[in-house]
């Protein structure tokens, strides 16, 4: 390495300052306003800064608090929650390993609450902007998704009664869509689990949305109900869950009373789609493209005549 002019060594020391001020998120990371001595212990908390100026410090990818005791790091969170507010960041989002759970109480102390948890680790936050916090809650529903198995040739519909139920109703197959999994593969998943029926996703029914639902943990439920197309026609149900299951006349779905009102106004919906053409009911799928990010998405809507589809101006 060359040796370093007093100019060189000073634009050095600044370069070693500023990008430390990076990683820990200093707002005014350059020009003269660039000299800051970081409150001791601050220094290890090191953050990520976020687009929002926020900062989020992930405890697992900090090697020396791996012997650390809860009263120490909650000295050093708190002095780097002082360093934080000095430089303007908005909020902390402390990422917290299971392992090292220790550090919630600490942390809550401060005044962080939680934001989420998942298996293997905890997120909690801290609030340092103006006003009331901005940050966005965590997920909000839980998704369950029913199949309307319905056979065009006989006019039959694949019905079930839930074992784990109070009153035995009759409803469709269904359940509750895993992370990452499309609504017409939950139905066709959940009616096979259910029943051992094959079928096939044509369209999309209905959906219900209900808030501080008990099933749901209190927190809102989406019920979806989609139109599938049957494959095989041996019922083999699932005993755990189901104490009856049957291919049942269309019609008579409509009319029994031992049932649920969603799946009678869907029964009554079906019969309309059956009779007057799909089309009437029916929001279809397709793929599309997401801007920017690369992905695709299913998008859902009635069907759209070719001509509208392909239109560039309004005639
Ligand atoms: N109107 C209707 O016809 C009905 C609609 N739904 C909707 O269906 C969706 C959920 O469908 P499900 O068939 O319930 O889901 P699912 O088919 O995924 O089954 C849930 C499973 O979890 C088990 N389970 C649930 N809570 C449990 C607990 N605390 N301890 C042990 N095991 C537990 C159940 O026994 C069942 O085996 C929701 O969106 C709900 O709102 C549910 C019932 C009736
Ligand atoms: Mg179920």
């Amino acid at each position: 390495m060359p040796p370093l002019t007093s100019g060189s060594f000073r634009r050095a020391v600044l370069l070693r300052i500023c990008s430390t001020r990076l990683l820990a998120g200093h707002r005014r990371a350059s020009g003269p306003g660039c000299r800051w001595d970081p409150p001791a212990g601050a220094e290890e908390l090191r953050g990520e800064l976020d687009r929002f100026g926020g900062v989020s410090v992930r405890l697992a990818r900090l090697g020396a608090l791996d012997r650390l005791d809860a009263a120490s790091f909650q000295r050093r969170l708190q002095a780097a929650i002082q360093q934080w507010r000095s430089v303007g960041r908005i909020a902390v989002w402390l990422h917290i390993p299971i392992l090292q759970s220790r550090f919630i109480a600490p942390a809550a102390s401060l005044g962080f609450c939680f934001h989420h948890a998942e298996s293997d680790s905890s997120t909690l936050t801290l609030w340092l902007g103006e006003g009331p916090s901005r940050l966005p809650g965590y997920a909000t529903h839980q998704v369950g998704v029913a199949g309307a198995v319905f056979d065009e040739n006989t006019g039959k519909i694949l019905v079930v009664q839930d074992r784990n139920k109070l009153k035995n109703m009759w409803k469709f197959p269904g359940g509750l869509s895993e992370p990452g999994e499309d609504i017409g593969d939950t139905a066709v998943r959940e009616v096979f689990e259910e029943t051992g029926i094959r079928s096939e996703f044509r369209s999309l029914l209905s959906i219900r949305q209900q808030h501080t639902n008990p099933g749901a943990f209190g927190k809102s439920d989406m019920y979806i109900i989609c139109r599938l197309k049957p494959h095989s026609f041996t019922i083999d149900f699932c005993q755990h869950e189901c104490l009856r299951c049957e291919w049942m006349d269309l019609s008579d779905l409509v009319k029994t009373e031992n049932t649920t009102p969603i799946t009678s106004r869907v029964a009554r919906l079906l019969l309309y789609g059956y009779r007057e053409g799909f089309d009437k009911i029916d929001f279809t799928m397709e793929e599309l493209p997401a801007v920017y990010t690369g992905l695709f998405y299913k998008l859902y809507h009635k069907d759209l005549p070719a001509n509208y589809r392909t239109m560039t101006r309004m005639d």
